[in-house]
């Protein structure tokens, strides 16, 4: 993956929990104002990689550095510089604004910046309204917001986010990534988040990582991984008549084609193009009704890397 300006670098990370090497020479970078995906089955080692960047634990071996810049060590400083979403960082029984008062103080933020950043965050989530709402009263995916406001209000330039969207239903899913892209856009912010939600993840993830057991065995930018596990371009065509249309679609050798259930699908390399090939089917008399072009996803990705 070509990294041009990287936040955070691991550097062959090993850490051992009790007797087992639960991450084994981990390296990866994360580019700056981009969402890094950390993927992976349980146990994998997620949580623990977290643990690493924010300090709870600190690497058997290997190295950790803020910036291939100036190539620092993560230390107390860096860290300031970290929010991390954890909605088990709420207090249920103080309302939204409490709760962001008492992380300012936490984060020791003079009070009018405090107060400032608050109103604004508050303002950018859409939470103004419910400020003196009771944390516990909230709906989970409103709660998840106040979570990420929590850890970004005093602006750090990393947002650790840690199963962002569990147990969310659908349209608050896809209402805190409408949030979250916002967020990355408007303050250029750097992102690294774990999940197991993969549905829909190519658009939102610049970049991701698939642990197994430890292993990193998958990292790259999710539009290369893509491509290269699916370097053919396919689309779904339906033509008619489907004999004459077989005969069309397989006479070129840049095209591939298999018709299931009345859908071709029809693989083009390089040398081929979807306009040619309708082009061609329809000056031969074949009636083209639909054309539609198959895109693969990280969730692909995924079972094909880690099995099924
Ligand atoms: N304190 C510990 N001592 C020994 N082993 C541990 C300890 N904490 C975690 N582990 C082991 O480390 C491995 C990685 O755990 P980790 O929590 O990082 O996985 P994960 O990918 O986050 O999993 P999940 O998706 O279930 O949250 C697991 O095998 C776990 O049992």
């Amino acid at each position: 993956m070509q990294v041009s300006d990287s936040l955070i670098e691991f550097r062959n990370v090993d850490k051992t929990l009790g007797k087992r090497k639960v991450i084994r020479d981990l390296s990866f970078k994360i580019e700056k104002g981009k969402i890094f995906a950390l993927l992976g089955p349980n146990g994998a080692g997620k949580t623990t990689t977290i643990r690493l960047l924010t300090g709870l634990l600190a690497p058997t071996s290997g190295q950790i550095v803020f910036s291939n810049k100036s190539n620092q060590q993560i230390d107390d400083t860096f860290r300031q510089n970290i929010g991390v979403q954890d909605d088990g960082n709420l207090y249920d029984n103080l309302t939204v604004i409490e709760n962001l008062d008492l992380w300012g103080d936490f984060y020791q933020m003079p009070q009018e910046l405090k107060h400032h950043q608050i109103d604004e965050i508050l303002r950018f989530f859409d939470l103004f309204d419910r400020k003196n709402s009771k944390v516990g009263q909230l709906s989970k995916g409103m709660r998840q917001k106040v979570s990420i406001a929590r850890a970004v209000f005093h602006k750090p330039k990393l947002l650790i986010l840690d199963e962002p969207t569990s147990g969310l239903d659908p349209q608050a899913m896809d209402n805190l990534t409408h949030y979250l892209k916002k967020l990355v856009k408007s303050r250029n912010m750097t992102v690294m988040m774990c999940t197991h939600q993969l549905q829909g993840l190519e658009k939102i993830a610049d970049s991701i990582g698939i642990l197994k057991e430890g292993n990193l065995i998958q990292y790259g930018e999710s539009r290369e991984i893509i491509e290269a596990f699916w370097p053919n371009v396919v689309y779904q065509v339906v033509a008619t008549p489907i004999d004459k249309a077989n005969i069309l679609l397989n006479k070129d050798k840049n095209v591939k084609s298999v018709c299931n259930a009345d859908v071709f699908e029809v693989s083009l390399n390089a040398g081929a193009t979807i306009a040619n090939v309708v082009t061609d089917l329809v000056e031969n008399n074949v009636s083209v009704s639909m054309v539609e072009k198959v895109d693969h996803t990280i969730k692909e990705v995924y079972f094909e890397t880690i099995g099924r």
